[in-house]
């Protein structure tokens, strides 16, 4: 059987790359609107009304426009904006971070896809202290790099025009949209401190959490938290683990190609209770189109991992 996609926002950053991974699948028929018409209301509605699916990748006030268009009850969504993602109503896309995530997924009708730097974060920490190895109550800090492709279609040609920038710290109100999903995904007591930067890559992020367990007066150490992730990721083709000690460097290139996967690093010091967790993904694919492609098929009830870039 096929079904009826529609991507609005399609021809945006996240919307084409999400066209890109659906383009030579047969168990999907994307339903386009010409240029003209991609942001009248009432072509959009009916487009919305007669697919199976409906991707939105949008602004978030677009976002909720989009859905208040729905009138068919059989309409499912996957929203990849930031409008619903401590939704009570909505379910949240990340199939690996929590036991029976990918039950829920698989059954919804409204499923919002996680930030790209939530992805990272909630991928390090959310197993662990659901696990009870890291506390609820800690103010954990998040240092991020990010591609910026990351701000869309406006920040890629920022980076295009100002050619001099190398990286920009930003965020610095210490308000950014990501915080409330990070903090209520993982279960914490308090707001994260997030620290994210922009640097001139164009996709991939690094996102990190430091950790001085001993500070913290965590009894685990380095060889726990590997541990306890590795038994959480075990049987994923798309999350790995990997104990840090030898690799010396993580880079990001400035063009590297697209990837699905979401790879997670355990760093630590010689005693194992200083640790730096870390998340390497692409804020465009795990971080996004990917994981809505994942979240589509398996609300299809196709394979998870079909058309991704693993
Ligand atoms: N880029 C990334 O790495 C990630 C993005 N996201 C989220 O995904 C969503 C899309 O982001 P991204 O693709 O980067 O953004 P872009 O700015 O690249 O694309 C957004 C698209 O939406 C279109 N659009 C805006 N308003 C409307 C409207 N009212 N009706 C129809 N189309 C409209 C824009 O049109 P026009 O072309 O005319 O401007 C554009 O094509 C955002 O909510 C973003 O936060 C989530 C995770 C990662
Ligand atoms: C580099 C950059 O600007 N990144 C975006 C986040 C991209 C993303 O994850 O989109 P959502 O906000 O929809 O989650 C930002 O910090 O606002």
């Amino acid at each position: 059987m096929t079904s009826n996609v529609f991507i609005d926002g399609g021809v945006g950053t996240t919307g084409l790359e999400i066209r890109d991974r659906l383009n030579d699948r047969a168990e999907f028929a994307l339903v386009s609107l010409e240029e003209d018409k991609r942001k009248v209301l009432a072509a959009r509605s009916e487009a919305i009304n007669s697919a199976d699916f409906v991707i939105l990748c949008l602004p978030d006030e677009a976002a909720k426009e989009a859905v208040s268009l729905i009138e068919n009850p059989a309409t499912r969504v996957i929203d990849a904006s930031s409008a619903h993602r401590t939704a009570p109503d909505w379910v949240f896309g990340f199939a690996e971070f929590r036991k029976g995530q990918r039950e829920k997924i698989t059954e919804a009708r409204f499923v919002s896809n996680p930030g790209c730097y939530p992805t990272g974060f909630l991928g390090l920490v959310a197993p662990l202290v659901a696990s009870g190895l890291l506390p609820v109550d800690w103010p954990y800090s998040v240092n991020a790099v990010s591609g910026y492709s990351g701000g869309g279609k406006d920040l890629i040609a920022r980076f295009a025009d100002e050619s001099n920038i190398g990286a920009r710290s930003y965020g610095l109100n210490l308000q950014h949209k990501h915080m409330p999903e990070m903090k209520r995904h993982a279960g914490l007591a308090h707001d994260v401190v997030f620290a994210p930067m922009v640097v001139r890559a164009y996709r991939g992020m690094l996102v990190e959490v430091p950790l001085n367990l001993a500070a913290m007066g965590v009894g685990a150490g380095a060889g726990d938290l590997i541990a306890a992730l590795e038994g959480h990721y075990r049987d994923s083709k798309i999350v790995s683990v990997t104990d840090g000690d030898g690799i010396n460097e993580l880079l990001l290139s400035e063009n590297d190609p697209p990837t699905d996967r979401l790879e997670l690093f355990v760093f630590a010091n010689d005693q194992g209770d200083q640790v730096r967790l870390v998340a390497r993904l692409d804020n465009l694919g795990k971080g996004a189109a990917g994981n809505a492609v994942q979240c589509l098929n398996l609300m299809a009830g196709l394979d998870e991992t079909a058309g991704l870039r693993l």
